[in-house]
Order: C-alpha cells, then sequence, then structure tokens
C-alpha cells in the first residue's frame, strides 16, 4: 500500500474512534516526563503493543536513538516482590498497588464480606482460606497512568474490530480496508526499525505477591531468585515474627536489596519504633525510617516525609487522594529528631552523606534521597516505610519510595555458568543488546497449557522465535509470549532483558535457561529444601486413576518441594511435601480441578537413614543355572560424608587396573544408588554416604551389567550394619507466641515433646518461646495449643535440619518397621 493512502486511511479511522479521554487521580508527586509515544498517530499504529519510533537517519544514529531508549526503559523498571510473615498483610498491599495505579478499578479485601477476594488470590481456595498459595506475578506503571492510556488504546482498536464486522454483515467490505491498515502498519514498522515493547518509557513495577506460609517456601525462593529488589513487610503489632526472620535469610541469600513497610498502623497496639528496633536487633538491619506517622491507632492519619519534610494525607473513599501539607507544628521537634537518626545511620555506610553530615552542611532532600538510594541498592541500609494497608494510607509513598530506592535491572549484577567453559562464571549485561539469556523459574498449567515463567537476563525474546533450552538441548520455537496480571493475561510480542513474561507451549522443568544458541549459559540454580512429610494416597474409584495421575505429574512440575513416589512394599502412591497444610492443599486440589476423590493416608514425618563409620565390603554374586551365569565382585568400603557436604551420596572409582571392565562401572554406581534409596533399618533414604570401589573380579563369559549391579545392592546391604547406621529426624523451629500466664503450661508441653527451648522473650502480656521439636511430636500441635491457651496461643514452624534420634526411639522405630514387614 502507498504510504500517503496509508496515512489517510489511518487519520480517517483515527477521527472516526478517537480515544476516550482519561482523566488520572491528582497526585502531589512530580509529574512524569513526557511519554514520546504518546501522539495520536504512533498510538494507533502501535495497537496493542506500543511501539517506538525511531529517527529515519543514519545506522548510527538509529543505534544511538535506540540504545538510549533502551536504557531509559530500563532505568525505569522495577521487579520486585513483597514477602513477610503470614498475614502480615502483602495481598492487602497488592491490592492497593494495583488500584492505585489504575491495573484494577475497585479494591476487594481478603476475606471480604463481598466474596470476590484480592486480585492476586486468584485461586478459589485462596479466597475461600483468605491465605495466599501460590505466588502472583503482575505488572503496573506507576507515575503517568499510562496503562490507561493503554487500555483506551486497546478499547479503541476493538470497537473498530466490532464495528467493521457489523459493516461487513451489513454488505460493506470495510474488513478489507481493516486488514491493509494492519498490514501497512506492520510493513511500516518493519521498515522504520520500530521496537515492540510494552510501553518502556514509562515507570513499570513487575510485581509478585508471594505467600506466607512457610509450607509455600519454594515460591518465596522462586521469586527472591528472579527479582532485582524486595518489599519486606512487618506488622506493627505482631513486630519481627518467626517467617520475618526466613524471608530476610533468603532475601539476604540472593543478596536482594530491601525497603521494609511497617504495616497495619491503624491496628490497637500500633508501635513502629518497637518494630525498628526488633528489625535492628532481631534481623541485623542497618535502618532507619524515611517516614514518621501522624497518629497511630484509630488516629492514624497521615505520614511525615523525612527526605521531602513533607505531611501526606490520605484522602477519598479509598485513599486515591494524596494531599500534601506542612509538617504539623505539634510533630516539628519529633520530625527534626528521626531526620537527624536517619541522616547519621545512612552516613555511617554512605562517604558522600557522611562527608556533608561532618561538615555540618545542611542536607538538601535530593542528596539525602541519592544517599538513601545508593546505600540501598548496596545493601547497606533499608528504608522504612510505614502505613496501614487496610485503611488505604501510605500506600503510594512506598511505591514513590520503591522506583527511588530500589535498583533498576541494570544496577544488579547477574552471574550465568558457561558450560563450555568448565561452568566458568559469566557477568552478564543485563542489556537488550547481547545474546539472549533467560531463567524459567516457575511452571503453571494453564488452560491453554503449559505456562512458563521467564526471567529475562540478557537479550530480547520475540514470539515465534526459535530459543535453546541449554539444560535440556532442545529446540522450541516460542508460540506465544504474555505478560501476566495474576490469572489473567496480555499477549506481547516480544520482551527484552530486565523483564518478567510468561510463555506458553514450552517443555520444561523449572530452573532451566534459555538461549538464542549463540551462547550455553546457564543461571545458578534455586534452593530447593526437603521435603519432610509424606503422605499415601490412592483415588477412590480406579476409574479416575488415568486424571489422578495427570493431577500429580502436573503439581510435581510445578512446584519442586512436592514429590511422588511408589511405597515399594505396599505399592501405594506416597506424595512428599512441606507439611499438613501443603500436603492437604494438594490432596483438596486433587479432588477439585481433577474431581477425584482420594484416600489419604495419616501424614508421616520423611525420616532418613545415614552411617556414622567406615565399613568394608567384600561380595561375590556368581549365579550357575544352567546358559549364561551372572559373575561380579565387587570390593571397597562405604564412609559418612563431611559434615555440610553439598552432595547427599557420592560414588568414586578407585580401580587401579582392568580388575573390573570400565563398561561395568556405571551399572555398580546404579546399584549402589537404588541401595541407598531405602535403608535396612526403617525402609527410608540414606543419605550422607560415599561408596569407594577399590577391587573387584569379572569373568569373561558370565560378567554383565546385571551382576555388577546386584553384586553392587548386596554389598551395600551386606556392610550396612557394620556401618553403625542411625535414623535421622526433621527437627522444627518452633516459635509461639501465647499470653505469659500460659507460659508454664506450653513449655511443660514442648519439653513433653522432647523439644528443647532455645529462647524465651517477652512481648508486652505475651510471651514469645522459640524451641527446636521433633516434627515427630507435632501433629495435632495447633488443636493442643489452642485449648492449653484458651484460644489465645499461635504458632509457627519451619524446618531446621535432620538431626539423629534417641536410641530408645530408633529401637521404636526399627521394630515397628520390623512388625509391619513380617506382617504383610
Ligand atoms: N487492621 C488492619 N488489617 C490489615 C491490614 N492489612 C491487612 N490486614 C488484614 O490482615 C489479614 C491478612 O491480610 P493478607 O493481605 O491476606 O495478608 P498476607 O500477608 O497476604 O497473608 P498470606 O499470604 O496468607 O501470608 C486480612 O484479614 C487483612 O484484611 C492493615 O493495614 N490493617
Amino acid at each position: 500500500m502507498a504510504r500517503s493512502s496509508r496515512s489517510s486511511t489511518t487519520r480517517l479511522l483515527y477521527t472516526l474512534y478517537s480515544s476516550p479521554k482519561t482523566t488520572p487521580s491528582p497526585s502531589p508527586f512530580p509529574p512524569p516526563p513526557p511519554c514520546p509515544c504518546s501522539s495520536p498517530i504512533s498510538a494507533l499504529l502501535a495497537g496493542n503493543f506500543h511501539l517506538r519510533r525511531f529517527s529515519s537517519g543514519s545506522a548510527a544514529r538509529v543505534k544511538e536513538e535506540k540504545d538510549a531508549w533502551w536504557k531509559e526503559s530500563m532505568e525505569k523498571l522495577r521487579n520486585i516482590g513483597i514477602s513477610a510473615h503470614i498475614d502480615s498483610g502483602k495481598t492487602t498491599l497488592t491490592e492497593r498497588i494495583l488500584f492505585y495505579t489504575g491495573r484494577i478499578h475497585e479494591i476487594h479485601e481478603v476475606r471480604g464480606k463481598d466474596g470476590v477476594g484480592a486480585k492476586m488470590d486468584s485461586m478459589d481456595l485462596e479466597r475461600e482460606k483468605g491465605i495466599t498459595i501460590q505466588s502472583a506475578a503482575t505488572y503496573c506503571t506507576w507515575k503517568g497512568y499510562q496503562e490507561e492510556k493503554r487500555v483506551a488504546g486497546e478499547k479503541w482498536w476493538l470497537k473498530v474490530l466490532v464495528d467493521c464486522r457489523r459493516w461487513w454483515l451489513d454488505g460493506y467490505r470495510m474488513p478489507k480496508l481493516v486488514q491493509e491498515v494492519v498490514a501497512g502498519c506492520e510493513r511500516w514498522k518493519s521498515k522504520r526499525g520500530l521496537v515492540a515493547q510494552g510501553g518502556g518509557c514509562q515507570w513499570k513495577v513487575n510485581i509478585i505477591d508471594t505467600p506466607g506460609h512457610v509450607d509455600f517456601t519454594i515460591e518465596v525462593e522462586r521469586a527472591l531468585r528472579v527479582l532485582d529488589g524486595a518489599i519486606l513487610v512487618l506488622c506493627s503489632v505482631g513486630g519481627v515474627q518467626s517467617q520475618s526472620i526466613t524471608v530476610d535469610r533468603q532475601m539476604r541469600r540472593y543478596e536482594v536489596p530491601r525497603v521494609a513497610f511497617i504495616n497495619k498502623l491503624d491496628r490497637m497496639g500500633a508501635d513502629p519504633w518497637k518494630v525498628l528496633s526488633q528489625a535492628r536487633s532481631k534481623l541485623r538491619h542497618h535502618s532507619s525510617a524515611v517516614q514518621v506517622p501522624i497518629g497511630l491507632e484509630e488516629d492514624f492519619q497521615g505520614l511525615v516525609d523525612l527526605v521531602k519534610l513533607q505531611a501526606y494525607y490520605f484522602c477519598g473513599s479509598s485513599g486515591e487522594n494524596v494531599t500534601a501539607e506542612e509538617v504539623p507544628a505539634n510533630m516539628k521537634e519529633l520530625v527534626a529528631e528521626k531526620r537527624r537518626e536517619l541522616i547519621e545511620v545512612v552516613s555511617e555506610v554512605d562517604d558522600k552523606l557522611a562527608e556533608l553530615f561532618l561538615a555540618d552542611e545542611p542536607i538538601s532532600s535530593t542528596e539525602l534521597e541519592e544517599a538513601i538510594r545508593r546505600a540501598t541498592i548496596a545493601r547497606k541500609f533499608i528504608p522504612v516505610f510505614m502505613g496501614s494497608a487496610f485503611k488505604n494510607k501510605g500506600v503510594q509513598p512506598l511505591l514513590d519510595g520503591v522506583l527511588s530506592y530500589l535498583p533498576c535491572p541494570i544496577e544488579v549484577s547477574n552471574y550465568a555458568l558457561d558450560q563450555t567453559k568448565q561452568e566458568e562464571k559469566v557477568m552478564l549485561s543485563g542489556t537488550p543488546v547481547g545474546p539472549l539469556v533467560a531463567l524459567a523459574f516457575k511452571l503453571e498449567e494453564g488452560r491453554f497449557g503449559q505456562l512458563t515463567y521467564l526471567r529475562i537476563y540478557e537479550g530480547v525474546i520475540k514470539k515465534g522465535d526459535f530459543i535453546i533450552n541449554i539444560n535440556t538441548g532442545k529446540k522450541i520455537k516460542v508460540p506465544r509470549l504474555v505478560r501476566m496480571h495474576s490469572n489473567e493475561m496480555e499477549d506481547i510480542q516480544e520482551a527484552h532483558a530486565g523483564q518478567i513474561v510468561a510463555v506458553f507451549g514450552v517443555d520444561c522443568a523449572s530452573g532451566d535457561t534459555f538461549t538464542d544458541g549463540s551462547v550455553r549459559y546457564t543461571m545458578t540454580s534455586m534452593n530447593v529444601p526437603e521435603p519432610v512429610m509424606s503422605l499415601a494416597v490412592s483415588p477412590v474409584s480406579k476409574d479416575s486413576g488415568g486424571q489422578f495421575s495427570k493431577a500429580l505429574n502436573r503439581f510435581q512440575r510445578e512446584d519442586p518441594t512436592f514429590r511422588v513416589g511408589l511405597d515399594a512394599e505396599s505399592g501405594q502412591t506416597i506424595i512428599s511435601g512441606m507439611g499438613e497444610l501443603h500436603l492437604d492443599i494438594y490432596v483438596e486440589r486433587i479432588r477439585r480441578e481433577y474431581k477425584v476423590d482420594a484416600t489419604v493416608g495419616k501424614p508421616r514425618v520423611n525420616f532418613r537413614e545415614t552411617v556414622t563409620q567406615r565399613a568394608e565390603f567384600d561380595y561375590l554374586h556368581k549365579k550357575q543355572t544352567g546358559g549364561q551365569g551372572q559373575y561380579g565382585r565387587v570390593c571397597g568400603y562405604v564412609e559418612p560424608l563431611p559434615h555440610g557436604s553439598p552432595t547427599k551420596f557420592e560414588f568414586e572409582n578407585m580401580i587401579v587396573g582392568q580388575a573390573i571392565p570400565s563398561n561395568f562401572i556405571p551399572a555398580i554406581e546404579k546399584g549402589f544408588r537404588e541401595a541407598a534409596n531405602s535403608g535396612s533399618l526403617i525402609g527410608h533414604p540414606v543419605e550422607n554416604v560415599r561408596v569407594i570401589l577399590t577391587d573387584g573380579a569379572s569373568h569373561a563369559v558370565d560378567s554383565s551389567e546385571l551382576a555388577f549391579k546386584l553384586a553392587a545392592i548386596y554389598a551395600f546391604r551386606q556392610c550396612y550394619s557394620a556401618a553403625r547406621p542411625v535414623i535421622l529426624e526433621p527437627i522444627m523451629l518452633v516459635e509461639l507466641k501465647a499470653p505469659t500466664e500460659f507460659q508454664g503450661t506450653v513449655t511443660g508441653d514442648i519439653n513433653k515433646r522432647k523439644g528443647v527451648i532455645v529462647g524465651n522473650d517477652q512481648d508486652g502480656d505475651d510471651s514469645v518461646i522459640t524451641a527446636h521439636v521433633p516434627l515427630n511430636n507435632m501433629f495435632g500441635y495447633s488443636t493442643a495449643l489452642r485449648s492449653m491457651t484458651q484460644g489465645k496461643g499461635e504458632f509457627t514452624m519451619e524446618y531446621k535440619e535432620h538431626a539423629p534420634v534417641s536410641q530408645e526411639v530408633q529401637m521404636q522405630l526399627v521394630n515397628t518397621y520390623k512388625a509391619a514387614k513380617a506382617a504383610e
């Protein structure tokens, strides 16, 4: 189509359907920079891809412009996670963020009376139970409300298409015209070097809301692995709780810079200063408040920003109108004191600010803001924000804080392992220029097949591209690329480094790395905790066996902490996970999503076995029963692996010479591994063991892989008892809080459960007890605690380690196992 006719057609269509005007809510924050792609014609040409037009000058000039645009779009992007202890208000906070950024148009509460539930709790079970089970990703734009314009643009297109269909039904040939316009736009786009992208010139935030319950900890791990920054939510009444410590440890492990948000300032007993001091002592945070609340509990009205020295109030039915005012006169002294404290704390870790502070020079808002940003990104400081998500106060300044203080993707160093150079560590540029490197960090079965969440670390991914899964070597086409908004998705044409997107129909496992094939990089893997609890499960009706296996396969692929196995003796399906709640949720999902009723056994603890000393083996497996015989002899020893060893089982072939031909060695290793899957004490896996093969013998005719594999299995069993095996059980870190009057009863009960009390603190009228207790003795604890404390006690527990059981318990377990075997 000729260029002039295309322009006139697009103009005509645009005049017919001009985009509806949107009026963003007034904001006291500085206006956003003008968006270079908001002209009507480029919006039209953009369709829903929000295109950016580059000049038609020399190639060098276009490259320069493109680079500048990529850089700007990266600088204005934040990938953040929201994590905290259970019930701190993460989902409530995310709901407000989505509302104020124009992503949703109504606020719905977790367990709200309207029964709708929060946007990010999209699963029915989450809405019913009022807890987050799966992490959910979304994205929004802040400052500029560009998103509303984009949505309006999309609606505009939809209207054109709907009307064209109507006209066509009426006998007009309009669809042809539209087709030509669309095709023309595409041609124009490729000729002029236009880049399809999700609105890079606006401030954009990708958010992952994570569950608080420790049973779903893998969701937090996965999110933190791929995020550049995080909001740690703390409850102003509960303070730093056990799961806050775990989440903070995970953030440290993945070196994630963070801001803290002290929520629920409207609640009775709210004390943000107590929580700040707990964060300093319990979490070893080098932190200081960047805000002071105006009133607390029922009187909580607003916040004073210590950097800008402004008071903010949140008006309107949902706190959407933020008004900036002078600091109240009665707070000036407190504000001056807290600002000085903030400057002092930041100066300790930022030389530039320290110079100004020591010279006693006045410090401007910009200087302070820049110093806080430098220190936060360097993970030397944690700015503390405050508010009440539920009462719609303090969320917009927190969002501003995310932009001001948390890093953009190019400010974070990410590394990959080069598989062509013995896993040499390579720093990724983090820019779209360069080969594609993307990590699949989460899988989810959607309506349209497997959905794989990708974090792109370098390069660009386009719909229709071929990408290589470095872990499996498979070449895959990207059939569909989407951006997630909780359970909804939006198709996009391409995404670049720094972004979090999802692809459909890509077969992979979570943790796999994708590249464009020009490099063989893998990203370092995630920390996946071992399951601590199991239960036997089987479908009630034999006919539903197919659906039952489909469900288990899917859940196993999606969640690395959920495992499915077969009990070798009883033939039952055993599912293992992180706790009772984790397994209950899966059984319920099998029932709801796959319509399979299942019989469930009693939950049991995942014991393990290990050896405590070296023991030699020398085993000859010989069978002569006519035909070809079996012959294989293996000699060597088993020994415990050193404490803290990263692997659970090691096999080493130290045979000098050809006592056993090398082609039989893999079968021998396989035999030992198989034997270690089930120890002879109670049939649980044997871990932390090394097998060394030193000698053996083979027969020219009768030796085979099978003969050597069997020899290895019997050799392991032969030496096992000489290696003094012990049973290991999972020990849980339990934190419980109860009114002090019940302290004696509660600690007595912990002792009865063979727990060891390691901490006892006072928090107002409550006692906070920390203990290490065997998981096997924690069944039914929530009911017991409720009855001991008249329903006033609460507790959380998380896996700490596997430790040897006492001699007495070991004898009991072994006898029960033997009795069960004898009865079979
Ligand atoms: N008073 C008060 N209640 C709040 C506030 N924020 C959240 N809540 C309430 O606290 C409860 C838990 O809130 P959620 O947002 O589900 O907390 P969460 O941290 O996402 O919970 P999990 O994901 O299950 O760990 C809900 O009943 C909320 O209404 C707040 O600022 N003030």
